[in-house]
Parts: C-alpha cells; structure tokens; sequence
C-alpha cells in the first residue's frame, strides 16, 4: 500500500509534468477476476471525459470522483509464476489476464464505436506478481484480457489531481 501511495511524490521528484497537486485517496481497490472467466474489464479510460449533455445529469454527477483521477498505479498480487497467454503452448496452458495498454490516443476522447481489440498497437503486460503498473488516467486506455487458470488479484490506487495541459500532438482534434 505504500509502494501505491508514494507513486505521485515520487513521479514529482523526478518531474513528471502529466499533472499536479496530487491528492492520494485513503482508499485502495483490490480487485479479483475469477479463474476460468471468458470475460475481462472491456477497453476503457480511467477517467470518464465525457460531457455533462453526453451522459445526462445524474450519470455525470456519479462520475465526479471519476472525473479527478489523473494517475492509475497498479500492483498485481498473483504468485510471480503467473504464465502470459505468450507461452500459450506451454504443457499446462496458461493463466492469461493481461493488462492491454492501447498506443496512442487515437480514440481520445472516447469515440462512440471504439469497441475492445479494434487497434492493433497495444503492449500486453503480464500479470507476475509485484510488477508495479502506472499510468495517465486520462489519456492511456487499457483492457484486461480473460483469465484462465489462477485468480488474478491486483490492489489499484487512482491519485486525483489537476491535469497539465495536453500537448498539441495529442489533442484530440489532432487525433483524428
Ligand atoms: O487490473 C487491471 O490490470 C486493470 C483494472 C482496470 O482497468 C480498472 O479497474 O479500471
Ligand atoms: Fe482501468
């Protein structure tokens, strides 16, 4: 838990310009995706940028805490002989679950039909226990591939804070 909580400090001694006034929430998420599940978490922003006319009033108010998150740090908690779905023929098979970060910010914000596997430049991260994933909240979007052998665990911090703004190259406008 620490590891998480000092991730925004740390990011500001080295000069991490994403954002500032970091604000580290007392709470964590563990999350848990049950062995065997044909299903992951669909490819999504951490941080909802979506309008107030887009997804009406009470949607909208429900996402303000949402709407703060400025960095995901991740650390996944499963044994470190977690095996990649890249060793699928492995005897034994393997245990999958990885975390696909997408490339770039083609989709930014998040368009209508930008559905799950549709862009093929990602990097799929493995899910050995103690590796430590962090993140732009606002600009990387990722999905987490179905998991197959073990349950896969993984303790999740969103820091709030104000976000820089975005350089010109990866504005939306310039996105298109
Ligand atoms: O567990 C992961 O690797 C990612 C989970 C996730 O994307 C989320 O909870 O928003
Ligand atoms: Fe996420």
């Amino acid at each position: 838990m620490h590891l998480l909580e000092g991730v925004a400090c740390e990011l500001e001694r080295h000069g991490y310009r994403g954002s500032f006034a970091h604000q580290v929430p007392q709470l964590l998420q563990l999350s848990c995706y049950p062995a065997g599940s044909s299903h992951g978490y669909d490819r999504h922003l951490d941080c909802n940028l979506q309008s107030v006319f887009d997804l009406g009033v009470l949607a909208w108010l429900r996402a303000t805490g949402n709407r703060a998150r400025v960095l995901t740090a991740m650390v996944y908690l499963n044994d470190e002989d977690w095996l990649p779905s890249s060793t699928a023929n492995s005897p034994g098979g393997h245990d999958g679950g990885e975390l696909r970060v997408f490339h770039g910010v083609q989709w930014f914000p998040l368009a209508a039909d930008a559905g799950a596997g549709e862009w093929r430049d990602y990097t799929d991260i493995a899910q050995r226990g103690g590796t430590l994933v962090i993140f732009n909240s606002r600009v990387v979007e990722h999905q987490v591939l179905p998991t197959r052998r073990q349950d896969r665990y993984a303790l999740t911090c969103w820091v709030f804070g104000q976000p820089a703004t975005l350089p010109r190259a990866l504005r939306p406008s310039a996105a298109a």
